[in-house]
């Protein structure tokens, strides 16, 4: 185990001008990360993910709770947990003006590296970068700083790496290319801690996951383990009368949601409810655009641990 954490919390208070506010950030976190898995925090804006994390990596001290990371107690050894560890934030932390290069090296240093020119040549190497590796880092593009962020994390080698949201505000092709570099790191052997709240990449990347909510785990397993445990199908329907063909279908479901334009009728088996369903449609006359039937997502696991979607959640934080 590289991780294993019981009851973290943490509360923030902030003294503003209408007084003092309170938030519980984090309110008894309990988490455990095997060696050399990808393990995932996946919730929407505010759950709690970035304050939990900082904790793990000992940037802030939690109010209660224990962990042993990297073989370490969090509260009594927190030198050695740091020395063990690499993380990289949210922002990322790529300077303008110097070079992702002279940036690298310079983390090398700080971490005591032996050999800190030829560690920088080697994790330049590994995230495609020597051929930038010399401009400032304001020339670089934002697919191209976050590869320098990743790389300013792993210098020192660290055995447990963490990664806030390694890749909010990428294209899609940036982020396959990160999603990849991400799985080689675990084939190197290092456990991955990371944060997202995209579905898909808790989903694609994640060996094991919790899903956070108001700063608790609200469901925690693999991504199959988790989607089997909302068993069912989801039919995704795109027509021109969403709201009377839900109040339609309704006996047919288990449960009725309208997202934007499209209807999602949640089923327990798709295959056999589908005829029914065409049936109800044609006979209230409503005209159908397209259909499809899918397997239930994490998005369907959040919307029953928390009757809210996911993306719903997300937006309205
Ligand atoms: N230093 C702080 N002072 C006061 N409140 C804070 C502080 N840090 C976080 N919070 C609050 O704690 C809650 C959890 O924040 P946190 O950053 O951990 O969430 P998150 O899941 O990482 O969100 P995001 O996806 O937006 O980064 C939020 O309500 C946030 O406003």
């Amino acid at each position: 185990m590289i991780i294993e954490a019981r009851d973290l919390r943490k509360t923030f208070t902030t003294r503003g001008r209408k007084g003092s506010q309170t938030v519980e950030a984090v309110r008894g976190v309990d988490l455990t990360v095997e060696k050399g898995e990808i393990f995932g925090v996946l919730g929407p804006n505010g759950a709690g993910k970035t304050t939990t994390i900082r904790m793990l990596a000992t940037l802030i001290v939690p109010d209660s709770g224990t962990a042993v990371v990297a073989g370490h107690d969090l509260l009594k050894e927190p030198e050695a947990v740091r020395r063990k560890l690499g993380y990289v934030s949210q922002e990322g932390g790529v300077e303008d003006t110097t070079s992702a290069r002279a940036q690298i090296m310079m983390a090398a240093r700080i971490h005591n590296v032996a050999d800190p020119k030829r560690a920088t040549a080697d994790v330049l190497d590994r995230f495609d970068l020597a051929e930038l590796a010399d401009r400032p880092g304001r020339t670089l593009s934002g697919g191209q700083k976050r590869r320098v962020a990743v790389a300013l994390g792993l210098v020192h080698a660290p055995r447990l790496l963490f990664l806030d949201e390694p890749t909010t505000g990428l294209d899609p092709q940036n982020r396959a290319n990160l999603w990849e570099r991400i799985r080689q790191l675990r084939e190197s052997g290092t456990s991955v801690l990371l944060s997202t709240h995209y579905l898909d990449e808790a989903d694609a990347l994640c060996d094991r996951l919790v899903i956070v909510d108001h700063g608790r785990i609200v469901a925690e397993g693999t991504p199959g383990e988790l989607k089997r445990e909302v068993s069912g199908d989801v039919v995704t329907l795109r027509l021109e009368e969403p709201e009377r063909a839900a109040e339609a279908l309704r006996p047919l479901a288990r449960e009725v949601r309208v997202d934007e334009d499209a209807l999602r009728v949640y089923v327990d088996d798709g295959e056999h409810t589908l005829p029914a369903l065409l049936h109800i449609l044609e006979e209230q006359g409503i005209g159908l655009r397209s259909i499809a039937l899918d397997r239930s997502t994490l998005d369907d696991v959040f919307l029953a641990k928390t009757g809210r979607s996911l993306r719903d959640a997300g937006a309205a934080a």
